[in-house]
């Protein structure tokens, strides 16, 4: 806008140097100056209202498309529309807003779906360790902010390898995805954060989610993966498909490192395993990192 102003000034300093010019010539030469004169003042009135037309009618539209352009690359997350009265334009900048509103909109369809790609377990269709870690990112300093109690959970189905040696590889995806189900119809707080580590392991993180409400929630899950009854005929723990879960908890934000919950849950996990599997082991962690609680399934449930 500036410049354009500075162009419009520059014009009219040059139409009156010309004016003053052409004034002396009509003082001192008679009619002809006169004409002159005339020609002079439509022809630079004509440049000034062309300078500014093309400033209105194309180059502040080009910015304002410039604009949107930056503030979209600025702020990913915000959806806008490219400003309607520049789309509806049937002119060549209504051409370009439109093509550019269609870009943009194809960009994000194209992100969100690259994003899913980079976040999400492909087979299960819940998040993966990438999603996991850009979650605690957000979590963890928060917990530790409100000083709010963690627990995780490791999730690993019992032979697995027996169920896939047996019922084929196709069977054994067929059953992670059913898992994955019900970690998902258990699991439904929108801060809960449900993960496919690899393989048959799972993980699971509660926020403001105590030992004992862990606990069940973890012993409710077992209960409906066993229920879902997926025949398994290899496992010695059951003619269904069942799950070890070790769950670790973290009292008022306390424990804010992943690799050391992973660990303890991992250590629960073994708990159980050693145990028998088919049930939920839980531990908690203090300031001493050293109190431990197992208590089989089978006993909360009895
Ligand atoms: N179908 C299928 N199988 C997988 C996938 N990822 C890993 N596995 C299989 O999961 C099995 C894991 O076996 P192990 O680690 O020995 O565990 P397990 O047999 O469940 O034994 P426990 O955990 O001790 O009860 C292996 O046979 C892997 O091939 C997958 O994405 N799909």
């Amino acid at each position: 806008m500036t410049r354009t102003l500075a162009v419009l000034a520059g014009i009219w300093f040059f139409a009156s140097l010309l004016m003053l010019g052409a004034a002396w010539l009509a003082v001192s030469g008679g009619p002809f100056a006169i004409v002159v004169l005339t020609t002079l003042f439509s022809g630079l009135t004509g440049l000034v209202a062309s300078v500014w037309l093309f400033d209105r009618r194309l180059l502040v539209p080009i910015r304002r498309l410039a604009d949107h352009v930056r503030l979209e690359h600025d702020f990913t997350s915000t959806s806008r529309q490219v400003p309607p009265d520049l789309t509806s334009r049937s002119d060549a900048v209504g051409l370009l807003a439109r093509q550019l509103q269609k870009l943009i909109e194809e960009s994000r369809s194209y992100n969100a779906a690259l994003l899913e790609q980079t976040l999400n377990d492909p087979l299960t269709g819940l998040g993966n360790r990438r999603l996991l870690e850009s979650r605690l990112n957000m979590l963890v300093p928060l917990s530790r902010r409100l000083s709010c109690t963690v627990s995780a959970m490791m999730i690993d189905v019992d032979h697995f390898k027996a169920f896939n040696d047996h019922y084929g590889h196709p069977a054994g995806d067929a059953c992670l995805v059913d898992i994955a189900g019900v970690l998902r119809d258990t699991f439904r707080r929108e801060t809960d954060v449900v993960v496919r580590l690899g393989g048959e392991e799972f993980l699971v993180l509660l926020i403001h989610t105590g030992k004992e409400e862990a606990w069940a929630l973890a012993d409710a899950m077992r209960g409906m993966i066993q229920a879902l009854g997926l025949p398994h005929e290899y496992s010695p723990v059951a003619e269904v498909v069942t799950v070890s879960v070790g769950v670790v908890t973290s009292p008022n934000g306390l424990l804010i490192d992943i690799d050391d919950m992973i660990a303890h849950a991992d250590q629960a996990l073994y708990d159980c395993k050693a145990h028998g599997r088919n049930q939920v082991a839980a531990r908690v962690i203090g300031v001493e990192q050293t109190a431990q609680a197992f208590r089989p399934s089978t006993e909360s449930t009895a």
